[in-house]
């Protein structure tokens, strides 16, 4: 298959780059900076906040505040997370522009991270598609660990589909699969794809690798192979998971943009602005930037 002309960037520092930052909880000026730059960029779609337990996630805790606070360029799309009604209610009243239930394919993950079954996950998340939709509010999915657990290893392409199909189903408009731990490799990530898009258009597919074994551009290159159009990914290579040791972020978007600049594949969004912004946040953080592209094309000594 050809690859796409054209790719949407799902922008997920602001939520899964700073959700499990460790340290005091990140100043709300800094969040909404990031998002306004980001925005700048040219991205268009900006998983800005996230409408969960504080309790769980600390740093999360201010979403209602970025999303007052943000600068809200026309055009583009701020999403959050929202994995229950009390959640969708925060993020309604917030001003959201798409909200998303999040899931995984593996029993053990579930539990820890959202403290359920998969069933009732898929039970929990009914009423906030049913008020999402009464509202005219798009909602998306993720399934976490497609391409392995950290508590149960292995995961079967069959049980990622069932999950996958079952958040389709209840009326989520795309599916983000979840490489949560980073330990896919591209056959995988075209087996577990094959697999998935047997029951759901691949135009209603995105890909969310994490780069924790440095797999995930290839990976990528892979599942675009495949006629994937959507990829999350997060500046700097930002985020980490709190359930897996030594788990890295998302691919850095600055990497996935140069990849896709490099195959003769828009997205719209601006290189130069974007290792700008990298920089700035790993600054702010005083962290060291994730991005290959942007140690290579930003930083204070180049
Ligand atoms: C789902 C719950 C809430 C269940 O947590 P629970 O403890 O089972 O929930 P509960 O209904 O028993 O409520 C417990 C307390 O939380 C409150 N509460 C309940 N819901 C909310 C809410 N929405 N907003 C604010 N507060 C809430 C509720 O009011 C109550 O407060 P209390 O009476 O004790 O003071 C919890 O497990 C949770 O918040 N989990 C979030 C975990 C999380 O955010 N993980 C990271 C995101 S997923 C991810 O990163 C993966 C992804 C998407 O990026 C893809 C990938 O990489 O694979």
């Amino acid at each position: 298959m050809a690859f796409p002309k054209q790719v949407r960037l799902v922008e997920m520092s602001p939520r899964d780059g700073l959700q499990n930052e460790p340290g005091p909880v990140i100043a709300t000026t800094i969040k909404t900076g990031l998002i306004d730059r980001l925005a700048d960029c040219g991205l268009r779609h900006i998983e800005a906040a996230s409408f969960v337990s504080p309790k769980w996630v600390p740093q999360m805790g201010d979403a209602a505040e970025v999303m007052a606070a943000i600068g809200r360029k026309a055009g583009v799309r701020y999403s959050a997370l929202t994995p229950n009604l009390k959640g969708f209610e925060s993020a309604l009243a917030a001003g959201v522009d798409e909200v998303a239930v999040f899931g995984a394919a593996s029993e053990s993950f579930t539990r820890k991270n959202i403290n359920c079954t998969i069933a009732e996950s898929l039970e929990r998340f009914a009423p906030v598609v049913e008020e999402a939709r009464k509202h005219g509010i798009p909602v998306r999915g993720y399934v976490s660990t497609v391409l392995g657990c950290p508590y149960e290893g292995e995961i079967q392409p069959e049980q990622v589909a069932t999950v996958a199909k079952a958040l389709y189903d209840l009326g989520c408009y795309e599916i983000s699969l979840g490489d949560t731990i980073g330990v896919g490799t591209p056959l995988k990530a075209k087996r577990m794809l094959e697999a998935v898009s047997r029951d759901i258009p691949m135009a209603h597919l995105a890909a969310h690798f994490h780069d924790t074994y440095g797999q995930a551009l290839a990976n990528l290159y892979a599942v675009l192979e495949e006629g994937i159009a959507v990829i999350d990914a997060s500046v700097a290579g930002l985020g980490g998971c709190p359930y897996a040791k030594g788990a890295s972020g998302n691919v850095a978007t600055e990497d996935v943009l140069y990849l896709l600049n490099g195959l003769g594949i828009e997205t719209g969004v601006d290189l130069e602005k974007l290792v700008a912004t990298g920089d700035w946040i790993s600054g702010q953080l005083n962290r060291r930037n994730g991005s290959k592209v942007g140690q290579a094309l930003g930083g204070p000594c180049q």
